[in-house]
């Protein structure tokens, strides 16, 4: 496995199947990238697909963002964690014990998988979140849920790259901050509302950009990878 890797994107593989992903990983370089697995594509292949990046030298960021009881929660980390991942993650909404608890799982059984926590979906704007009953701002909830979950002792949270300067200042430069939501100016916002540049995102103090369609549906997504390294 790659433990080396300075590139701070994260390819989402979304919207494929088993073959069409281990194309694309095939066209990539580890080096270069990490690669995100989400729901669908693991609900499709299973740990299947994982062995088979895993194979082909790449870090794997597991975004299934389990949100259950404590304990479903922590075991399902660790079952996680045992697959041999990179990075996992849970809702912070799930709460405290349920974090601490899943951390506290992996460090039991001596698995250094970085574990994070989503805060506010970055599909979310402040109507959608006061639909959920949420009402006193995006910002604060999203500030308020990134306290807890450092409180929890996990490694970071997934939030919008429009809230990183201000959790960098609350939580601390170590704190990893996981950032979907990238587009660059031409792409399509699609269904994400709080959206952010590359490079706008790490000055903010973004430490990772997850990037899904902007690279997975061009043309010749390693040289979109390589349009991007080089604008940040
Ligand atoms: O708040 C969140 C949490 C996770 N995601 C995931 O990131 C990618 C984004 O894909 P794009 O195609 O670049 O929009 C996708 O897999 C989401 O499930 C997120 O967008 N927001």
């Amino acid at each position: 496995m790659n433990n080396t890797i300075n590139s701070p994107v994260i390819i989402a593989l979304d919207n494929m199947t088993m073959e069409a992903s281990i194309a694309l990983a095939e066209q990539l370089d580890p080096a270069l990238c990490r690669l995100k697995v989400g729901k669908e594509l693991f609900t499709r292949c299973g740990p299947d697909i994982i062995k088979a990046l895993h194979q082909r030298q790449f870090e794997v960021f597991l975004d299934l963002k389990f949100h259950d009881i404590p304990n479903t929660t922590a075991q399902a980390v660790l079952a996680a964690a045992e697959l041999g991942i990179w990075m996992v993650n849970i809702h912070a909404s799930a709460g405290f014990e349920a974090m601490s608890l899943a951390k506290q799982r992996l460090l039991d059984n001596d698995l250094d998988t970085l574990l994070i926590a989503v805060t506010v979906l970055t599909s979310m704007d402040n109507d959608a979140l006061m639909q959920t009953g949420i009402t006193d701002g995006l910002e604060v909830q999203v500030s308020r849920l990134a306290q807890l979950t450092k409180q929890a002792g996990l490694d970071g949270v997934v939030c919008s790259a429009q809230e990183a300067e201000t959790l960098k200042t609350l939580c601390g430069q170590d704190f990893k901050l996981v950032t979907p939501g990238i587009r660059l100016p031409e792409d399509n916002a699609d269904d994400q509302k709080r959206i952010c540049t590359p490079k706008q995102a790490l000055n903010d103090g973004a430490d990772y950009l997850v990037i899904g369609r902007s690279i997975t549906q061009a043309t010749n997504p390693a040289a979109k990878l390589q349009m991007i390294l080089n604008s940040i």
